[in-house]
């Protein structure tokens, strides 16, 4: 059957899109078909289904926190038909066998696409790289030890090049722990006035110098995950120049949050990388409007409610990040006036896509159907209630944003209807 999606605004112009088989077929002012199952979109914007390379779903070993089933509803209703699931499960994604049944789960799973990340090492802290080309060839999407930063050189420097060979990328959750002393949040000014534990920015920039360095050596795609230092979009500024294969992605939550906005002990505002300064995150919006930093990453980390009450001393790291991103991104960059649409699907879709070489990022015929349908023109508060996953950690509650998902289309299955109104 085929399917046609009437009255979408494609680059500000009025169209229809016909699908069949789950690919497009024909763009056009006005198409009309017998026998085709039709969808309107009441002149709303289609974008291209947006790509998150950074997301966690604690399945399995902790789906009290989110499910696949969950987690990939939540993408659904955030616009996203594209994630990447970290392997920071239970058990870890750390040998053949287990991303093997990680992948079959994904797979009967998932409402959108899944791919999944395996880890660098054991554990994700093994002083010893995994089965990194095995695992290559069963479907890992890259390799990474998120959550952990890869404390030694020869771990990291044996992993890219094995990464390398295998022609994956490796995703670095860049933490130098001798530097962090059990901190909550960065350290400096803000922390000290709240009486709470730093942890050093230098623990980032630190450890991604020494990666840049083994990168440039072995010529491995090197991402940078979650960037939230000054100091970092400076290092990858001055070796994108020296041609090391370096990506880098920042999340919504670095670019629009700093440490001088935890008021009080809000375990909310507790992540990994911690919000840095004001002077950083000004960094970071000029590192992603100069192309140093490449794509929007959410690092979706659904936890809990009893996991994020009381103190940050004793509450998890994380927050989720699906649901808010695009109403966040297009809110205070594209509505805002700072940047056009195209160059929020940059980094939202086209870029992640083409950096990590998934078939996704445009709208054209011959390309798969993953599309999103956005109301741009109505505004709404953010509401934890409207969540599809089972976490209801952010700290934007409340935020009034614009950018309402109203449909989300994956291979042209339609995976998220809005039902809000009519
Ligand atoms: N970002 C976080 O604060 N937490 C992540 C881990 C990670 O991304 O490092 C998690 O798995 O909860
Ligand atoms: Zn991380
Ligand atoms: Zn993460």
């Amino acid at each position: 059957m085929q399917k046609l999606i009437k009255n979408v605004i494609l680059n500000k112009r009025k169209v229809d899109i016909l699908v069949k088989d789950g690919v497009i077929t024909k763009i056009a002012p006005e198409i009309i078909e017998d026998n085709v199952e039709i969808f309107d979109g009441q002149n709303n914007e289609v974008l291209p289904g947006l790509v998150d390379v950074h997301v966690h779903f604690r399945d399995p070993g902790l789906t009290y926190k989110e499910t696949t089933e969950t987690g990939t509803m939540a993408a659904a209703h955030g616009g996203f038909t594209s994630v990447f699931a970290m392997p920071n499960v239970q058990p870890v994604v750390d040998s053949p066998e287990i991303l093997k049944k990680q992948i079959e789960n994904n797979d009967d799973k998932s409402l959108v696409h899944t791919y999944q990340f395996a880890a660098i090492s054991s554990n994700l802290i093994a002083y010893k790289t995994t089965e990194i080309e095995k695992m290559a060839n069963l479907g890992a999407i890259g390799f990474t030890n998120d959550g952990h930063g890869v404390q030694d050189s020869e771990t990291m420097y044996q992993a890219m090049l094995d990464a390398k060979r295998s022609n994956k990328p490796i995703s670095a959750h860049v933490e130098d722990e001798s530097l962090i002393k059990g901190g909550v949040m960065n350290a400096g000014s803000a922390a000290n006035k709240l009486g709470l534990s730093g942890m050093s920015p230098l623990s980032e920039s630190s450890q991604l110098a020494r990666d840049l360095v083994l990168a440039k050596a072995t010529g491995v795609h090197y991402h940078v995950a979650h960037i939230s230092t000054k100091a970092s979009v400076e290092l990858i500024r001055i070796a994108k120049k020296e041609g090391v294969n370096v990506t880098a992605e920042v999340s919504p939550h670095h670019l629009l949050l700093d440490d001088e906005m935890i008021e009080m002990d809000n375990p909310m505002m507790k992540m990994n990388p911690p919000l840095r300064t004001p002077t950083d995150r000004k960094a970071l919006i000029g590192g992603l409007l100069d192309g140093t930093i490449d794509m929007i990453a959410t690092d979706h980390a659904p936890h809990s409610e009893s996991e994020k009450t009381g103190s940050m001393l004793d509450a998890s790291f994380g927050i989720v990040g699906l649901e808010t991103a695009f109403s966040l991104i297009y809110t205070h960059f594209v509505k805002s006036g700072l940047v056009d649409m195209d160059t929020l699907i940059n980094w939202m879709s086209l870029n992640p896509a083409k950096q990590f070489n998934i078939n996704a990022g445009e709208i054209k015929v011959g390309m798969p159907a993953d599309l999103t349908i956005m109301n741009l023109n109505d505004s709404y508060k953010i509401n934890s209630n409207d969540f599809l996953s089972k976490g209801k950690n952010s700290p934007f509650i409340g935020q009034k944003v614009y950018g309402k998902t109203m449909a989300t289309f994956v291979d042209g299955k339609l995976v998220y209807k809005d039902r809000s109104k009519n």
